[in-house]
């Protein structure tokens, strides 16, 4: 059976009292996109001037054979495979379902799974990028078929390849930060410090608390000494160690985070800015390493790491390495 014959067409004139197949949408350029007619509608004698002003001279009534779908029912089945937790199904508008988020947290999207989905012709599943911080009710999936109808065969299809839900998201969890602010100027108060503020803000805007803020000078034994102090005294769930990060003979922060005993993820990111960042582990306490760009920089490697060490992830050597991607912002 082809699809164009489960598709009757009648004049609008001759439609009165039947139900629309698909949602009817007009666009008037500057003003108005949007439905029109939801699918369903029963059409009246009123509606034919509306109908006809967009261009409708025909409607479809459908009578829908064994083994074909309406793209309403297709979207439904797709979205509803795609789906993980902390995400909720919109209604169908115009053939497409939207994923949107229950939560604050961080989405993660299974890209290579997405990918399998997207090589199905007339499928269409467009995400968000992966790791993205989202907020309640954000927009995480849009999915829908090409068609108005289409095989059964293929949705299953789209299901068989969905193995594990397409996207999720993740909540933050709240985390005891220690922070510590390395640097002779400010330690010595030759100038003021910049780094505290940027900190505590990025880490309350995730739903954590730096619990202290503490300066140390430019010697390895003094940092280590305030590494020891949250790790021990404080049972820190995240240790940030601020300033001394690259080249010069008094940057002394990642020999320091090395003698404290942490095992070193990677020193270095390969994003731009950024690229001075260090990621390492203190047993299961991640502790990072900051440049001075995360002071003036709005987005750098740490805006990237942060929220998923917030939402429970442990970074390894590969999550670093494909920073590098799409990773050059400026700097
Ligand atoms: N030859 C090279 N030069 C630089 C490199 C490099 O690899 N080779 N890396 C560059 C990158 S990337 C960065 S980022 C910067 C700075 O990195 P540091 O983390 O070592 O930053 P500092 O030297 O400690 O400070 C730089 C600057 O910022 C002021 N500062 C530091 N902490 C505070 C604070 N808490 N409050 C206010 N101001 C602060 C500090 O006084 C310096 O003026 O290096 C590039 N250069
Ligand atoms: O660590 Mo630097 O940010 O690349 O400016």
């Amino acid at each position: 059976m082809k699809p164009d014959a489960m598709l009757r067409e009648v004049k609008v004139e001759e439609a009165v009292g039947m139900r629309l197949a698909h949602d009817l949408t007009q666009i008037i350029p500057g003003q108005f996109k949007g439905r029109l007619f939801k699918k369903g509608h029963v059409i009246e004698e009123s509606d034919i001037p509306a109908l006809l002003s967009i261009g409708k001279e025909h409607i479809y009534v459908m009578a829908l054979e064994r083994g074909w779908l309406h793209e309403d029912e297709a979207a439904l089945r797709m979205a509803h495979a795609a789906a993980g937790s902390n995400v909720e199904l919109g209604a169908p508008h115009e053939g497409k379902i939207t994923l949107r988020s229950t939560i604050h947290g961080l989405a993660s999207v299974r890209k290579p799974l997405v990918d399998a989905v997207n090589a199905i012709d007339q499928i269409v599943m467009s995400t968000i990028k992966t790791n993205t911080v989202v907020r309640p009710g954000q927009a995480l999936i849009g999915t829908r078929v090409v068609p108005l109808i289409i095989e059964d065969e293929k949705i299953r299809m789209v299901e068989q390849r969905i193995t594990m839900p397409l996207v999720e998201v993740k909540p933050f969890r709240p985390l005891r930060v220690g922070l510590i602010t390395t640097g002779s100027e400010v330690y010595k108060g030759r100038i003021q410090d910049k780094f505290g503020s940027v900190v505590k803000e990025k880490v309350a805007a995730l739903g954590s608390e730096v619990i202290e803020q503490r300066l140390a000078p430019d010697e390895s034994d003094a940092i280590v000494r305030e590494i020891r102090y949250f790790l021990d005294e404080r049972k820190a769930d995240l240790i940030l160690v601020t300033g001394g990060m690259s080249v010069d003979p008094d940057d002394r922060t990642p020999g320091a985070i090395k003698q404290a005993g942490a095992t070193i993820v990677s020193y270095g990111t390969p994003m731009l800015p950024g690229s001075m960042l260090l990621m390492g582990y203190l047993g299961e306490v991640p502790i990072m390493g900051l440049p001075g760009c995360v002071m003036h920089d709005p987005y750098t490697s740490f805006d990237v790491l942060l929220p998923r060490i917030c939402a429970g992830e442990t970074i390894v050597r590969e999550d670093i390495t494909e920073m590098g991607y799409g990773g050059l912002l400026g700097c």
